[in-house]
């Protein structure tokens, strides 16, 4: 793409604004502008934001063309970047202002980078605690060190301004000047890392290589769990900082991991940057600052990271690569995973993705030679992948309201002796998931959406999971009035925790499910003390099965092995698998003579994927999978986009569905396949009713464009649709 990097002062340019209009032509100020600079612009009678994105298009009398108003004081985004938001909307279907905003999703660009007041901690306690100043101080102290704008604060603590100079004036807090975007500290290469292990050294080897062409590459590093692969692919990143040039590492739960930072530290001696939800608007601006200006090397992130303005971009790891949080279905859908290789294609970096088990797309990939690919197949050092094995529930004595069953129990208190500890897994939050009454059968429903609501005894409610919204457990059942006779169905975490108090009340068990923690900070200190050896039985929902290490931890237990395999979704057996083995994997990590055990509770230990992930044998389970998915014309072997469609009323959503369907010739003329429409299986939503429609394409046909024309000439959208489209979607609710 060869667009001039400077326009002169009244040159005709396109600017790409942040509004529904897109990309305008104006006339370039006074002193001329580059390429990619953000500047503010007159529409109507407004200004807005915008990046200057090439020489006008010329649709629009010249001598009616508005100069730019003025430019940001921010570092101009480079001609990489612009590529990327062009393919990547390109791909996903989103329009071009959406992806700016993406890409400049920092606070306040538009502000000088002088001095600004942060409030921080500077004395003891005040003498008067009140509810309001204990929040303030636990959002100080949830993040860290990190100074706040005073206004931030007051705002994250759900307070007044008030409270915060309340405390200022107690001496509890204080209010300095501090400078604004400083450079991150360097990380140092050089610095000796672990010793690494041969097989380990082998992979860093490659990966320098690979590093070494300052070329785009991508290499699936597949690791069995416990094998080392951070430190593998943390080698790679000392590599890119040794050629000057910074790396990107994408986490799934970033903002739990303070174990990742603090070993970036141990062998660096610095900090990365850190960019995820749970930062101040301070510190995003700071590192979409510094990324932009090449005064950070290393970044660790979530998935929109990758929208951060690197100077120069070498290496982008993506850890778990088969995450599916990596996934964002919500305003732009996309896949952080797949929009890594794309960024590092247009930037000429390399990609690493890491697991013990790939997506099968990567998997594929690998096998095509697309990408490189390096395997780790045993544990570092002396500990050994643990043993699996099946507990066949249905041989099984099993208590009336229990769920564990009395082999699990049995190994359970083995270790419990042994002073090692137990993992019981449920993906499943709150009480239980089914609240009914006993008198007529009747389920307790969410208002606003087709789903149950669940119980949470902690908060003492029942809570929706699609859209969050809360009511007491009824005392009278809401459909035939009987009281008393409410009851809860099913297990979730919090139930299991009731029954591991009762059985084993020696024991000290934690719960860890993301929605009983007020903070990220909080549920972190919960891992912290696990790893300490702080409890004896960890219950936990699928955050457990995140790449955490807990040296003591001996016994893996499945809760309900076949919770995941009856999904009509073609990938509830890979996700089954994957996250099965992963939880597997947090067992005897440690080594020495205390192997780990996982043992899976199932009805159908016959099932094949059950088989699959007890054998170990990887290769031959993603052998019929791919079999499978190739047979059907399923992805990767074949291309799939969703259609979602919602709006409150139902007939008038399914009117527009069956009306756009008819006029599907542009997919009929690319030979792709449209399914649909029909209602969601989850169909009603926040009080909107929604209609899905499926495309399938052979892998070479050009869906993207084939959509774009159809959606190009659909009729008139009724007012109050919504219409999203789902590039390679990964879930079908
Ligand atoms: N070369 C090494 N020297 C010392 N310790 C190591 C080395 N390699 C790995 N380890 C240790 O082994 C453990 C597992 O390593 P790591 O967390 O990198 O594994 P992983 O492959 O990412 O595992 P998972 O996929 O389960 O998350 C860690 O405690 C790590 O510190
Ligand atoms: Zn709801």
């Amino acid at each position: 793409m060869d667009r001039p990097l400077f326009y002169p002062h009244g040159a005709r340019i396109a600017v790409l604004t942040q509004e529904v209009v897109g990309i305008l032509d104006y006339l370039a100020p006074e002193g001329g502008v580059r390429l990619g600079q953000l500047v503010v612009v007159p529409l109507g009678p407004r200004r807005v934001m915008g990046a200057v994105w090439g020489p006008g298009i010329g649709d629009f009398d010249m001598a009616k063309l508005r100069p730019v108003a003025r430019l940001i004081d921010a570092p101009p985004l480079q001609p990489e970047m612009i590529e990327f938001l062009t393919r990547m909307g390109e791909y996903t279907l989103t329009p071009l202002p959406s992806m700016l905003r993406m890409a400049t999703r920092a606070p306040d660009l538009d502000q000088p980078p002088s001095a600004r007041r942060v409030i921080h901690r500077a004395g003891p306690e005040p003498e008067r605690m009140t509810d309001a100043r204990a929040a303030v101080l636990r959002v100080i102290d949830d993040h860290g060190g990190a100074g706040f704008a005073p206004g931030e604060l007051a705002q994250l603590a759900g307070v007044s301004s008030g409270v915060v100079q309340g405390l200022v004036k107690a001496g509890t807090l204080a209010e300095t000047l501090a400078p604004r975007d400083t450079p991150y500290a360097r990380l140092d290469p050089d610095l000796p890392g672990k010793p690494l292990a041969p097989d380990q050294a082998d992979a860093a080897q490659q990966l320098r290589d690979a590093l070494g062409g300052r070329r785009y590459g991508t290499t699936l590093l597949r690791g069995v769990t416990g094998s080392g692969k951070t430190e593998v692919y943390l080698e790679a990143v000392a590599e890119c900082l040794r050629q000057g040039r910074q790396a990107l590492v994408l986490l799934p739960e970033i903002a739990l991991s303070s174990e990742f930072l603090s070993r970036v530290e141990a062998r660096f001696g610095a900090r990365p940057g850190e960019w995820h939800s749970g930062i101040t608007r301070t510190e995003r601006r700071r590192l979409w600052t510094m990324a932009a200006t090449h005064h950070v090397g290393m970044v660790v992130g979530a998935r929109s990271a990758l929208f951060l303005p690197f100077a120069d971009l070498g290496l982008i790891v993506v850890d778990e690569e088969h995450d599916s949080s990596y996934k964002q279905e919500d305003v732009v859908f996309y896949s952080a995973r797949d929009m890594a290789v794309l960024r590092a294609s247009v930037a000429g970096a390399q990609v690493v993705l890491a697991s013990a088990t790939p997506s099968l797309e990567s998997w594929v990939n690998a096998g095509a030679g697309k990408y490189a690919r390096i395997d780790l197949r045993a544990r570092y050092g002396t500990a050994e992948l643990p043993e699996m094995g099946a507990i066949d529930l249905r041989k099984q004595e099993m208590e009336k309201g229990r769920w564990i069953s009395p082999r699990l129990a049995a190994e359970i208190r083995a270790r419990k002796e042994r002073g090692e500890q137990s993992l019981l897994f449920l993906n499943r939050r709150g009480y239980a998931p089914i609240t009914a009454c006993r008198a007529c059968g009747q389920q307790v429903g969410c208002d606003q959406c087709d789903a149950r609501m669940v119980e949470h005894r902690f908060q003492n409610r029942l809570v929706c999971h699609q859209c969050g919204e809360t009511k007491p457990v009824p005392v009278a059942c809401p459909s035939c009035g009987v009281e008393g006779r409410m009851t809860a169905i099913g297990p979730g975490v919090e139930r299991l925790a009731e029954e591991v108090a009762e059985r084993f009340p020696e024991a000290r068990s934690t719960v860890l499910s993301s929605d009983l923690f007020h903070s990220a900070r909080a549920l972190k200190a919960a891992i912290a003390e696990i790893s300490e050896g702080e409890t004896d039985i960890i219950i936990g929902t699928q955050i457990v099965a995140k790449g955490h290490n807990f040296p003591r931890l001996t016994l893996v237990g499945v809760i309900d092995a076949d919770l995941g395999l009856q999904g009509a979704d073609m990938r509830a057996a890979e996700r089954s698998f994957q996250l099965m083995r992963q939880v597997a994997g947090r067992a005897g990590r440690e080594g020495g003579d205390a192997r780990g055990l996982a043992l899976l509770q199932t009805h159908q230990p016959e099932h094949p994927v059950i088989r699959a992930i007890l054998s170990g044998e990887d290769e031959e389970f993603w052998d019929a999978e791919a079999m499978q998915r190739q047979g059907a014309g399923m992805p990767p072997y074949g291309r799939l986009a969703g259609i979602i469609l919602s709006h409150p009323d139902q007939p008038v959503v399914e009117d527009y569905a069956r009306e756009l369907a008819r006029r599907a010739e542009p997919l009929r003329a690319i030979g792709a396949e449209l399914w649909g429409p029909a209602p969601a299986p989850i169909a009603r939503v926040r009080a909107r009713y929604r209609v899905r429609m499926l495309i399938r394409a052979s892998r070479q046909a050009p869906v993207q464009q084939a959509i774009s024309q159809w959606l190009a000439h659909a009729p008139k959208a009724p007012a109050n649709l919504r219409l999203s489209v789902d590039i390679d979607p990964q879930s079908f609710f």
